[in-house]
């Protein structure tokens, strides 16, 4: 399975590069793409009665004249409704004029008990909110309850940001071409989608690599091959060792959580920094963790001289103010020979956005491989340029802010992005709504620190990491609080290695 994610343009340019290399033309990837709906139509819906095939202008509409044809050589029963003919001499207008079907406006489509609708509307050409008839008949589908197969998106839906800018149909199965786009795995046009069927009509993977496309949908079969494992003569130290900062008194759990996560990620240490005063706290819950005083910067220089880690984890149970953001640009600013990355996660992230021109400035100097990763407020307070300019999807915003920030930006929510500063990105897949449940986030900062501690590069350590916690969350099931999360990962470090 080939996992790049391609922007409409990147598709066309894909799609370009195919028919420039023939032998198949424009129409005939048209005919293809038109017989992979009509394929799953048949075997998913085989009694669908009648089938309402919705056509737009373009070649997603070209794609819809091919499924009507198919369908109606098959013996089924179809109607098709269009919004206008397709413009003359392109390829959906000779796909129209190979099309038996008598064709029907779109005003008159109503969609009827037992049938089924192929939403052939608009694909990866939408350039504007749905209206008037195609909003109209997203409704009556809606309130029909009638199944919709897309072709290729869900009309209303961008292929290369998700977003929804109007109305869009809901599909129970969305059949994609070649590669998924973006817009198939981002909210909300994710929730749009159903199940995603990716046809392959060929496009060849050389033309995809042409295309330079470097986002892909995040998976284990890219990052497996880095994934550590520890080598027969491994001790403790040798297997990375990770230092976690404590917050106070009252906010010791966040720190613990990142810990145990991190030695269930295989770090082969961990160590608990904490202040003097929640020393005690941390020290009542702690066992196979290392705990040690820390109470400031010297502190810190002594620990990294001492035991020198390979990562730190900053931010989890920690506070906003300005001095944790400046404790950890100075603990950036000692790292050379010290220690090789820092994961910045939460109060971290919200504290370094008060001295941001500081810390941009100090990223674009050499330091420590850095990891932040923001949810959606977070980014927003540290990347508030970035965050307001809505022509961006997250997609893009990521990948401006890890070029901003000189880091990988692991950019949660429900489709988490992460992003490197050379212009690589994943979108994650696996999410679910059982990690949103306080110190998830934690945790997943102790996993990224840990597969960096064991060698593993930042980008793709960043993207296993999100898997991991994912498919731990999803094994455990429901109940899940963040505390059962380190154990969870035990059957998930186990498939992933060996
Ligand atoms: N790449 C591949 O591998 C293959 C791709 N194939 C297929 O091609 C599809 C892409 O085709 P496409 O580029 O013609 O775009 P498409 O989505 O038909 O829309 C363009 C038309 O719709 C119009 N329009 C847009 N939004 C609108 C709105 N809200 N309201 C009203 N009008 C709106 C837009 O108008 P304009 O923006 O020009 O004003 C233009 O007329 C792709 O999704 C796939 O199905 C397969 O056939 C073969 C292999
Ligand atoms: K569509």
């Amino acid at each position: 399975m080939a996992f790049e994610l391609l922007t409409p343009d990147e598709m066309a340019e894909a799609d370009r590069l195919t028919i420039g290399a023939g032998p198949v033309d424009g129409v005939g990837l048209m005919r293809r793409a038109g017989g992979a709906i009509a394929d799953v139509v048949l075997s998913r819906f085989p009694s669908a009665h009648p089938v309402h095939v919705l056509c737009g202008p373009g070649n997603n509409g070209g794609d819809g004249y091919v499924v009507a044809r198919l369908l109606r050589e098959s013996g089924g029963a179809v109607r098709l409704f269009a919004t206008s003919a397709p413009r003359a001499g392109s390829d959906a207008a000779l796909a129209a004029a190979e099309c038996p079907v008598a064709v029907e406006p779109l005003s008159a489509f109503a969609p009827e008990t037992g049938s089924l609708v192929v939403d052939a509307l608009y694909g990866a050409g939408l350039s504007k909110p749905l209206a008037g008839d195609v909003l109209a008949a997203v409704a009556r589908t809606a309130e029909a309850g009638v199944p919709v197969v897309a072709v290729d998106l869900p009309s209303g839906v961008s292929g290369r940001s998700g977003e929804v800018p109007g109305g869009a149909f809901k599909a129970v199965i969305t059949v994609t071409f070649a590669r998924k786009k973006p817009g198939h795995l981002l909210f909300p046009g994710r929730a749009h989608c159903g199940e995603i069927i990716v046809a392959d009509i060929g496009i060849s993977d050389a033309a995809v690599a042409a295309t330079g496309a470097r986002c892909r949908e995040n998976d284990p079969a890219w990052w497996r091959a880095l994934f550590p494992s520890p080598a027969k003569d491994a001790h403790k130290y040798s297997r990375g060792h990770v230092g976690v900062f404590s917050g106070g008194i009252a906010a010791t759990g966040a720190a613990r959580l990142s810990a145990m996560a991190a030695a269930r990620a295989g770090a082969g240490a961990v160590t608990v920094l904490s202040p003097g005063a929640a020393l005690a706290a941390n020290a009542a819950h702690l066992t196979s963790i290392i705990l040690r005083r820390c109470d400031g910067l010297e502190d810190a220089i002594a620990f990294l001289d001492e035991r020198k880690p390979a990562v730190l984890v900053h931010g989890p149970g920690l506070s906003p103010e300005p001095e944790v953001g400046r404790f950890a640009l100075e603990l950036m600013g000692h790292a050379s020979g010290r220690f090789g990355a820092l994961v910045l996660d939460a109060d971290g992230i919200t504290s370094m956005a008060r001295q941001r021109a500081a810390f941009f400035e100090a990223r674009r100097r050499s330091g420590p491989a850095l990891v932040l990763t923001p949810h959606h407020g977070e980014f927003g307070r540290l990347f508030s340029d970035i965050a307001a300019d809505t022509s961006l999807s997250k997609l893009e915003r990521a990948l401006a802010a890890a070029a901003k920030a000189n880091a990988v930006i692991v950019y949660k929510g429900p489709d988490t992005v992460i992003a490197a500063p050379d212009g690589r990105a994943a979108i994650n897949s696996n999410g679910t709504p059982l990690l949103a449940t306080a110190g998830s986030g934690d945790v997943l900062s102790g996993i990224v620190a840990a597969l960096m501690a064991q060698s593993m590069p930042p980008f793709e350590a960043a993207c296993a990491a999100v898997w991991m916690h994912a498919e731990a969350a999803r094994r455990f099931g429901p109940g899940l609080i963040a505390e059962d999360l380190p154990l969870a990962l035990r059957e998930v470090v186990a498939g992933l290695s060996g």
